[in-house]
């Protein structure tokens, strides 16, 4: 097949308002479910790695989210651990959650109060606790920190001591650990997936590419343990008349989510036709979607999924027949190393079947009448410019969700 240049134009152009032309409803991709113990592992074998090569193609290409099964977060009772984690620190009196209050961290890590957070400038219906790749310490020199304001996001967590809330540090350093090794097995089954050399997705996570701010390299991963609650009123905060965001329309800024819900609806995807679609809970899979940094370097072929969370109050129609209670969920987001330029693959380097899922998903659009992709999303909402370190993406991410922190450290966004 004649090698087509994929241009981030025309794969993952905005089309915030696009309609399809023939206004008639467009059958949705599905999800995928994908085993990772065909890629990783004692079980796996040369024909079970290209099985699953091939079904991470498929998955790229589509909706951009699929379910993982058989990681090591599944194994053991470790997800209901932190699950069980996650209710306790919520049902905590608010003085004491705000102990590891988010304000307190220079490093954006710790405790959202619900309605501090913000996704397109409209408040979002959850509260949090934010944590990244543990850091002894945050970075020293005020010179460097001048010059590279998103050194700040280098730093250690907050966590409740183990008298007021057992297993905390323990349980997230070890989830954010095994994440971390996920992710980075992935990318390495993602460039197989592209036809890209090995490695060259790989340096970008380990920070070993182009450096320009210091020799160190930079990781980094974000993690988030999340409620969405359901009442009218959550710490004196009255919800929004009429809102139901939980958190609204984005593509995550970073490299892959890893995603465990609570069996309570909320998530959804945007389809290419403009549709929201459920992403149910599933109890023994992980849910994976990608970030927006992939979709850069991938140069579109890769698609970084549009999606939300809803948030229902009690007496909602989208909580009849469902678990009664608040939703949780512990999402992790990989990223680049701070340090390093990510660039995309040269366009003549992806392999021809990757090509060809592109080529197809572009023929279906067409059938239904879409020029593009219609999104939410404004089109390379944290992309760089091609010469910048990604630490700028994460900074112009974080410092628009938490303007109090912002305000706090005197920040300048
Ligand atoms: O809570 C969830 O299910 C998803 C959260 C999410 O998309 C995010 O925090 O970026
Ligand atoms: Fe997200």
């Amino acid at each position: 097949m004649a090698p087509v240049a994929i241009d981030n134009q025309t794969s993952t152009n905005s089309t915030h308002h696009a309609k399809s032309t023939k206004g008639e409803s467009v059958p949705a991709p599905s999800a995928f479910t994908l085993d990772f113990s065909q890629w990783i592992g004692p079980s796996a074998t040369e024909s079970s790695k290209s099985t699953f090569v091939h079904q991470l193609r498929e998955a790229s290409a589509g909706l951009g989210f699929f379910y993982l099964l058989n990681t090591p977060l599944d194994q053991g009772n470790l997800r209901k651990r932190i699950f069980d984690l996650n209710e306790k620190f919520f049902a905590l009196p608010l003085h004491v959650r705000q102990r590891i209050s988010i304000v307190n961290s220079p490093h954006f890590r710790g405790f959202s109060k619900f309605g501090d957070e913000r996704t397109q400038s409209m408040v979002d219906h959850r509260d949090q606790i934010d944590y990244g790749l543990e850091y002894a310490q945050g970075v020293q020199d005020d010179s460097l920190l001048q010059q590279y304001p998103f050194l700040h996001l280098l730093g250690p967590n907050q966590f409740l001591p183990d008298e007021v809330l057992p297993g905390h540090r323990e349980l997230v350093l070890r989830w954010l650990d095994i994440c971390q090794n996920i992710s980075l097995s992935l990318t390495e089954a993602l460039e197989a997936a592209l036809g890209a050399p090995k490695g060259s997705l790989v340096q970008f996570l380990t920070g070993q590419s182009e450096d320009q701010t210091s020799s160190t390299a930079h990781k980094y991963a974000r993690m988030k343990t999340i409620r969405y609650p359901r009442a009218a009123n959550i710490d004196g905060v009255q919800r929004l008349q009429g809102s139901t965001q939980g958190v609204g329309a984005h593509k995550d800024g970073g490299w892959i989510t890893i995603l465990a819900t609570s069996p309570h609806r909320g998530l959804q995807v945007q389809s290419y036709n403009g549709d929201w679609i459920d992403v149910d809970h599933h109890p023994n899979a992980m849910i994976v979607n990608f970030g927006q940094q992939i979709e850069r370097v991938s140069r579109g072929a890769i698609t970084a999924a549009a999606h939300r969370v809803l948030s229902h109050t009690e007496d909602s129609e989208h909580s009849a027949n469902l678990p009664s209670g608040d939703r949780y969920s512990v999402a992790y987001f990989s990223t680049p190393a701070l340090n390093v330029v990510v660039k995309s693959l040269p366009s003549d380097s992806l392999s021809p079947e990757v090509l060809s899922i592109w080529q197809k998903a572009q023929e279906e659009r067409k059938k239904a009448g879409l020029d593009t992709v219609v999104t939410d999303i404004p089109k390379g909402d944290l992309w760089g410019r091609e010469d910048d370190v990604f630490g700028f993406q994460a900074w112009k991410g974080i410092v628009r969700s938490h303007p109090n922190v912002v305000e706090r450290y005197n920040y300048t966004a």
